[in-house]
């Protein structure tokens, strides 16, 4: 901008600046955020006296840690946690224990993690929703990947924390074991995060046992998933040694 002065250039370059902020500003408040947590299972295979999401991981319940970190997300998503209904009172008794008072709205938990996550989509009628789905086991998700999984979500409706394969995979078919490529292998975590109105009317689905995750629910409509990075030591709590493990992690690597 040759021939303005030194400070009316600013002037207008800061003009700019906050007409795009606001801009950007307005967009994103139109867009409320929420975060499913999933946590209506009965850890058979951890088999704990209580189920594996509350159990102590460095002297806090598991899905406190899971909680805690969708409520240190930059974009502050209203939490909803999917709970048996016969664990409802024990809970509670745990956060008062735990003076843990993050705000969070409580479901009954379903007959599988896919009825679950419905009975928690119950909560949300906001159209214009980003929906993230947590396992509650996985307490050790990075704000980051919680972040991105948000921003990706919003630009293509479907976004999955996964990572690749360290090991070399085979298949196994008819008793003959096949070498296949690693690089094409991903193992997928949670979050999970959709467009509200994808993920609702993926959930009217009739239920079927290939539904493992959201992403195989949302895709048996015609959807796409895109993949983004997760991580290593996003750990799904699920046998006994994984509380160990997670422990270890977490002390080494603070999120
Ligand atoms: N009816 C169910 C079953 C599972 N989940 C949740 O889905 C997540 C991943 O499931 P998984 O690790 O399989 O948990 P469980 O079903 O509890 O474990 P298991 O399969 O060993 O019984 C967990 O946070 C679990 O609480 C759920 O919300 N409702
Ligand atoms: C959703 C999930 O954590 C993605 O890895 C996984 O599919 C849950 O499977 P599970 O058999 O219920 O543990």
């Amino acid at each position: 901008m040759p021939g303005l002065p030194r400070f009316a250039r600013n002037d207008k370059l800061h003009n700019i600046n906050y007409q795009l902020t606001s801009h950007i500003s307005n967009l994103t408040s139109q867009i409320s955020y929420y975060a499913i947590i999933v946590a209506g299972g009965s850890g058979s295979r951890m088999r704990s006296d209580v189920p594996k999401q509350f159990l102590l991981l460095n002297g806090l319940p598991v899905m406190m840690h899971t909680i805690q970190a969708f409520a240190q997300s930059t974009f502050r998503p209203k939490i909803i946690l999917a709970l048996p209904r016969q664990f409802h009172g024990y809970w509670k008794d745990l956060c008062d224990e735990y003076n843990f008072d993050l705000t969070h709205e409580i479901v009954a938990g379903g007959e599988t993690r896919f009825h679950s996550v419905k009975n928690a989509l119950q909560l949300i009628t906001d159209s214009d929703a980003l929906v993230a789905i947590q396992d509650a086991v996985r307490p050790l998700t990075p704000v980051a990947v919680i972040d991105e999984a948000y921003k990706v979500a919003a630009q293509t409706g479907a976004a999955v924390a996964a990572v690749q394969s360290r090991d070399s995979i085979r298949q196994m078919h008819n008793g003959v074991s096949k070498n296949l490529r690693r690089d094409e292998i991903y193992l997928v975590q949670t979050p999970q995060t959709f467009r509200y109105n994808l993920l609702k009317a993926a959930y009217e689905q009739p239920y079927h046992d290939g539904f493992t995750d959201d992403a195989s629910v949302v895709e048996s409509l015609g959807e796409t998933i895109t993949l983004i990075e997760g991580s290593y030591t996003n750990l799904k709590i699920t046998y006994p040694e994984d509380i160990a493990l997670a422990e270890t992690i977490q002390k080494k690597l603070p999120r």
